[in-house]
């Protein structure tokens, strides 16, 4: 049963029964998205004293779906996100060098859901390769839909790639090897700026300092420096009272007016570094696709690793839900890997219904069950006098706390 989300005045209208598609994922996913499952019900009826419930809906990707119906993203899995609006996800596996396509890639594309958005924080008792863990509060916005991630590529040898190769021999005088594989490397101002406005509100939403432009733009000119130029214009563009450069503020000798947020950019790999090394500088992030990609699983490290790293994919209006990791797959029906990240990416769900009271529930049940040292493996291997436990038994331990 359950009612559908709908979209009202340009906002979201959420029933106190919405209906929410779910697709279990291959590998790990199963594992963790039962555990997410039991938290956010137990968190929702906690909250609203049973007035509220989510009505899961499973739909089919990836291995399961291929097994049901002999395609790896049935059309009515796509169908049914876009009807309910609000979706989660486990992780989907993609396989290397030939075969389909990501199924997580081709989810982000069809939906359009341009904003791949992952924040990173840090729960006390975790055991850090960093000194100053606490130190790190950042949240990646990252292009979802471009970048060499779109997946416009031909193998070496194929009639296409030669194709591509003579083109560019002969129309633009341009040398490349016999026997190359070819990719293609799209970025738009279309698509950085809406990207770029969609960062940028989040941080005069939630006061944040600044918005960090990440880019190889002295590399390729004329992709990702092209970035940094559409995103100091979309600040211009849509924000011009909220913003001012980092070039602005050195002129107006290092003062940041009051309530103003700081657009500055930096080079990919220096970024890298810098988040190490000094944290506390940096808060949005907005960057092309596959930049994105990297620094939120190294980010992700930094806080204590893939276990408590959750993200969303959104559009507009329609959004997707998923951890920042993958299907894991040597822990594949285990009762091993941490539910934290998709937990996490659940309570980002619960934010974007507008349920905040029930997510802060599992948020603080989360950091006091880690400060109570019962923890999946992933942590208890780093931690000394920790209790291991397995994925369903860590919910349990949640929900547990969620009373307290
Ligand atoms: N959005 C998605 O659906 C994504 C899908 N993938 C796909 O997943 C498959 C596997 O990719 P792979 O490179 O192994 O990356 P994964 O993120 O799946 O796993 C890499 C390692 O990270 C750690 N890890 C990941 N998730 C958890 C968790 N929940 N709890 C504890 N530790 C965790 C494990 O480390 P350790 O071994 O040290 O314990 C694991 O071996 C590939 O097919 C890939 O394409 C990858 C990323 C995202
Ligand atoms: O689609 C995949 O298999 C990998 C995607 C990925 O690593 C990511 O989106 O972070
Ligand atoms: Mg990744």
């Amino acid at each position: 049963m359950g009612s559908k989300i709908i979209i009202q005045n340009a906002q979201l209208a959420v029933p106190n029964d919405p209906v929410i598609p779910v697709i279990m994922g291959d590998g790990i996913g199963p594992d963790v998205m039962q555990a997410m499952r039991l938290t956010l019900d137990a968190a929702v009826a906690q909250a609203f004293g049973g007035q509220k419930k989510i009505e899961w809906l499973e739909v089919l990707a990836g291995a399961a779906a291929f097994a049901k119906t002999q395609e790896w993203l049935p059309r009515e899995t796509l169908d049914a996100i876009k009807e309910h609006i609000v979706a989660i996800k486990g992780p989907l596996t993609t396989p290397i060098g030939g075969g389909i396509r990501s199924l997580n890639v081709t989810i982000r594309q069809e939906l359009d859901l341009y904003a791949c958005v992952r924040p990173v924080r840090y729960f006390e008792g975790v055991v850090s390769p960093v000194k100053r863990p606490q130190d790190i509060d950042l949240i990646i916005f990252r292009e979802n839909t471009e970048d060499v991630y779109s997946g416009i590529e031909w193998k070496a040898g194929t009639p296409e790639a030669d194709k591509v190769i003579e083109f560019l021999q002969k129309e633009l005088h341009v040398n490349i090897r016999a026997n190359s594989g070819i990719g293609i490397k799209p970025i738009s101002a279309f698509g950085t700026k809406r990207l770029v406005k969609k960062a940028i509100a989040y941080a005069i939403q939630n006061h944040k300092p600044s918005v960090t432009l990440m880019h190889k733009g002295n590399i390729m000119k004329f992709t990702e420096g092209s970035f940094k130029e559409w995103g100091y214009q979309a600040a211009q563009e849509y924000f011009p009272q909220e913003t001012i450069t980092e070039q602005e503020v050195a002129d107006n000798g290092g003062k940041i007016p009051d309530g103003k947020i700081v657009i500055k950019d930096r080079l990919a790999d220096s970024l890298f570094q810098q988040v190490l090394l000094r944290p506390t500088e940096y808060s949005v992030i907005a960057t092309p696709n596959l930049n994105g990609d990297y620094i939120s699983d190294a980010c992700a490290a930094q806080v204590g690793g893939l276990g408590l790293a959750p993200g969303a994919n959104i559009s507009d209006h329609v959004a997707v839900f998923e951890a920042t990791h993958g299907t894991a797959p040597k822990y594949a029906d285990k009762n091993m890997a941490n539910p934290g990240s998709v937990i996490l990416s659940g309570v980002m769900l619960l934010d974007y219904l507008g349920w905040q009271s029930a997510g802060q529930l599992i948020t603080d049940a989360l950091a006091k069950t880690i400060q109570q040292k019962i923890v999946t493996y992933d942590l208890e291997r780093q931690m000394s006098g920790a209790t291991k436990v397995g994925t369903r038994e860590f919910a349990e331990a949640i929900v547990k706390n969620l009373a307290c």
